[in-house]
């Protein structure tokens, strides 16, 4: 396979049907993440809100390290670096306790949250 060092402008037809081919199958699987992500963000509110009312700590360690557990398993049976889908789960947990602390202080104070779940600070 070659391509042209001018970049995409001299591309070789063949080479740029491939590469759209594949870059198709990479949007709809971000999509997809997209989508599953939100379902997952609307559970953990949930999950949140049944804490907060019931003064449940934010976060569950030992559910952490189960599910990072699990986790590493399907990755190396995904042929998925185990380290990478850690680093992942991590990323995600954090951002869910980071909720959860929110909406108990929303909770404690009678005051209302925010819907929008994510933010990227
Ligand atoms: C969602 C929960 O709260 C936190 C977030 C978790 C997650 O995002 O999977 C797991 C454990 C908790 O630290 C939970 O306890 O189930």
């Amino acid at each position: 396979m070659t391509t042209s060092p001018t970049g995409d402008g001299g591309i070789d037809p063949a080479v740029r049907e491939e590469l759209d081919r594949l870059r198709n199958s990479i949007d709809n699987i971000d999509a997809a993440v997209v989508h599953m992500l939100a379902e997952r963000f609307k559970a953990t509110q949930q999950v949140g809100h049944l804490k907060a009312a019931h003064q449940l700590p934010p976060a569950d360690p030992d559910r952490e390290a189960r599910q990072i557990a699990r986790l590493r398993t399907l990755a190396e049976n995904a042929k998925l670096d185990p380290a990478f889908a850690e680093k992942f789960l991590n990323f995600i947990v954090a951002e869910v306790i980071r909720h959860h602390e929110r909406i108990a202080d929303a909770t404690a104070n009678g005051t209302t949250t925010n819907t929008t779940v994510t933010t990227a600070d």
